[in-house]
């Protein structure tokens, strides 16, 4: 199984290799081909479309085609100056340089296809679309420097001559290309400053091939060894040669750039300007050079500085608080010990600007080798692990040193990574136990384990033997990981218990404590859901006594009402016809602004007025003093005002649950049950309001017709 695996993963990577020989389309087939005939590359390979190969430029074709192009580019950097400036260099050496300049000419245009045919990211999408890459390509000025650098003006030569490769002067115009593989490099290497200063150096080290040849250029414009400064007369066998001729000219060059060494006076004005420019040039680079090699050496600093903490912080304040000096030892020891074994403590800091994704990746390659060995953790889904990864905080003890103390208040647990340690009697000596690599303690004072009888305290001293490795974890980051996975939690418990059994610090009737405990709190749950369904209950009760009752005193208010106002009117009822009428319409008022208050019982109250009306002039039919009639008609009027008003505020205090009711009657309705809701307690009072009316309508009928006959 192990074998086919390794085989399948190897195959896969030639295929991811292949993918980008054979282009998009090809790869889909060329997958299927590779698995089927061995052959089938050779015959994929004929089939290729090239015209449709697209790059990807995070792949790693395109970064080894970057390099690749970095060799043309610095060729013609460097040997077009030179061949131009030493004719001799030039034309000793014409068939290599013509080869090679039609070679880098070659791998330009090829660099012009690749751009090309090189996919681009939209909205983090490949584009890989070659209409769309050919627009993007033609329409940038990318592409009018790249063509610029390889217009043919070799033809020159007819003109000039083979002796004067300046005409190739465009070819340095591809320098961008050789910054973006400079910069992809940089990014991509395990050793970005080395590499920065080896950068910096070829940089400068072509600065002054380039000076070096203008030197000699110039010294043969002005003459050579026509003066001290001048490049020695070249007729001087010592002189004649081209090695010699180039490495005296770099000499000199690098003479003046670094500021080092005398370099002869100059003595005409060409030499004057010369050396000024050279010299301008010169702080430029020394200032780069310095400013370079500083921010190295910082950033070097820096990473020690976020890898290990900063030991001479820490000896200053140790010197000043006058600490022991068997204390400082310690603290030196525990420096050097994460010095020289290279221990990093602050790594959760470091990977603090990953994306969390990353930062589980690398947390679980770097720690679930030490993870898989705790026994606990073995059996563990890997989410958990995944998970505990995170939440790990390394931290180191020196030998002899105590991690923590019987009694103390657990906050956290410990997972040993590396060391020895021993659980020691208080007597420090006695040890009941030693521990190793892969092994945990601190769990139980920090799990609530039913029937322990320490609580929260450490029931054991640990002490780490020699230095000693370990990976902590907060009680809270426990807690979290542990209410996810119930089954990691018992199997920790477990451990606990058996731990605490064995010391006789579990309290036998723990369990069934527990147990008790558990079924009182059930009783309790239960009893408080009882208890609020009854005060639900209550109140509904409640809110409907107080509606009925509101109702049947404004009823029996408004009964008053009339009556009085039948009293008053009997005796004008003879004398004057309209003014009767018009107090019976007074009254008809006042009794349709109760009706207003009486909900859905406008009929019955009508029928009833009319009836209590009949009923008023029957009984009565005794005189009612004229004066009394209007001030008992307004008192009434007033009293029934307050009434309505009580009951108006009474009923402020029942709105929400009114309201409650008749949401759920509104509710139900939309659910299509037009049975009343649990809210529907106003509509039933209606609808017995409605039943009482019409019953004592009856009566009323029954009794006149009685009181008639
Ligand atoms: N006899 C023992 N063997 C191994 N580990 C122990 C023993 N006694 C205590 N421990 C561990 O030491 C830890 C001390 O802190 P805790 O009580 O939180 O949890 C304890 C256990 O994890």
């Amino acid at each position: 199984m192990d074998k086919t695996g390794e085989v399948s993963i190897r195959s896969n990577q030639w295929q991811r290799v292949l993918r980008w020989h054979l282009g998009q389309k090809a790869n889909e087939e060329g997958e299927d081909g590779v698995k089927d005939e061995g052959n089938t590359y050779l015959g994929l390979k004929l089939k290729v479309n090239w015209k449709e190969l697209v790059v990807d430029p995070a792949e790693q074709f395109y970064y080894v085609w970057l390099q690749v192009m970095i060799l043309p580019i610095v060729y013609n950097w460097v040997i077009i100056i030179l061949r131009t400036c030493f004719t001799a260099i030039a034309l000793n050496y014409l068939p290599v340089w013509l080869t090679l300049d039609y070679l880098s000419d070659l791998m330009y245009i090829t660099d012009m296809i690749i751009t090309l045919h090189t996919g681009y990211l939209d909205q983090g999408i490949l584009i890989k679309d070659l209409t769309q890459l050919r627009k993007r390509y033609l329409h940038s000025k990318h592409f009018l420097r790249d063509l610029a650098s390889l217009l043919p003006t070799d033809f020159l030569y007819f003109a000039f001559g083979i002796e004067t490769p300046l005409v190739r002067i465009n070819r340095l115009l591809r320098l961008p290309r050789l910054n973006e593989a400079l910069d992809r490099m940089e990014t991509r290497t395990s050793y970005p400053n080395t590499f920065r200063i080896s950068k910096l150096m070829i940089y400068i080290f072509v600065l002054i091939h380039w000076n070096a040849c203008l030197y000699f250029a110039l010294s043969n414009y002005i003459g050579f060894g026509s003066d001290r400064w001048v490049y020695p007369n070249v007729t001087n066998a010592q002189f004649a040669s081209m090695r010699r001729q180039y490495f005296y000219c770099f000499w000199f060059s690098a003479q003046i750039f670094t500021t080092v060494g005398d370099t002869p006076l100059p003595s005409r004005e060409e030499e004057y300007l010369f050396m000024i420019a050279d010299l301008l040039i010169a702080v430029l680079v020394f200032a780069s050079i310095v400013g370079n090699v500083g921010n190295v050496i910082t950033s070097l600093r820096d990473r020690d500085n976020v890898f290990f903490p900063n030991h001479e912080l820490v000896k200053a304040y140790l010197r000043s608080h006058h600490i022991s000096k068997e204390l400082r030892q310690r603290i030196d020891n525990w420096y050097q010990h994460l010095h020289i074994n290279k221990k990093i403590m602050r790594e959760n800091e470091i990977l603090q600007q990953l994306p969390v994704h990353m930062r589980t990746e690398i947390a679980v390659s770097v720690h679930l080798p030490t993870l898989s060995k705790v026994t606990i953790f073995q059996s563990c889904e890997k989410s958990l692990l995944e998970e505990l990864v995170l939440k790990l905080t390394p931290q180191v003890f020196s030998p002899g040193e105590y991690v923590c103390r019987k009694g103390d208040v657990g906050h956290e647990m410990y997972i040993i990574k590396e060391g020895k340690l021993a659980v020691v009697a208080d007597d420090g000596v006695t040890e009941f136990a030693v521990l190793s690599e892969g092994n945990f303690f601190g769990e139980i004072s920090i799990l609530n384990i039913k029937g322990n009888k320490s609580g929260n305290r450490r029931t054991a001293n640990i002490r780490s033997i020699g230095y000693s490795d370990l990976f902590s974890l907060s009680k809270e980051d426990l807690t979290d990981v542990l209410s996810e996975f119930p089954a990691a939690k018992r199997h920790l418990e477990e451990k606990g218990r058996q731990i605490l059994t064995k010391m006789g610090m579990l309290e036998e009737s723990g369990e069934a404590a527990e147990g008790e405990a558990e079924k009182v709190e059930t009783k309790i749950k239960r009893l408080e859901s009882n208890l609020e369904v009854l005060q639900t209950k209550l109140a509904r009760l409640m809110v409907e006594f107080e509606s009925s009752n509101r109702k049947m005193r404004a009823r029996v208010e408004q009964l008053e009402l009339e009556v009085a106002a039948l009293e008053t009117q009997l005796p004008e009822d003879g004398d004057e016809g309209d003014g009767a009428l018009g107090r019976e319409e007074g009254v008809g008022g006042e009794v349709e602004w109760e009706r207003e208050e009486a909900e859905g019982e406008e009929e019955e109250e009508e029928g009833l007025n009319i009836k209590v009306k009949k009923q008023g002039r029957g009984e009565d039919g005794n005189d009612v003093p004229k004066e009394g009639d209007g001030e008992s008609t307004k008192s009434t009027k007033e009293d029934a005002e307050r009434i309505v008003e009580r009951d108006k505020s009474g009923l402020k205090g029942t709105d929400n649950w009114e309201k409650k009711k008749k949401d759920d009657g509104e509710t139900n309705r939309e659910r299509g049950d037009d049975r009343p809701g649990k809210g529907d307690g106003a509509e039933i009072e209606l609808e017995n309001g409605k039943k009482e009316n019409s019953e004592s309508r009856e009566s009323e009928e029954k009794r006149q017709e009685e009181e008639d006959s």
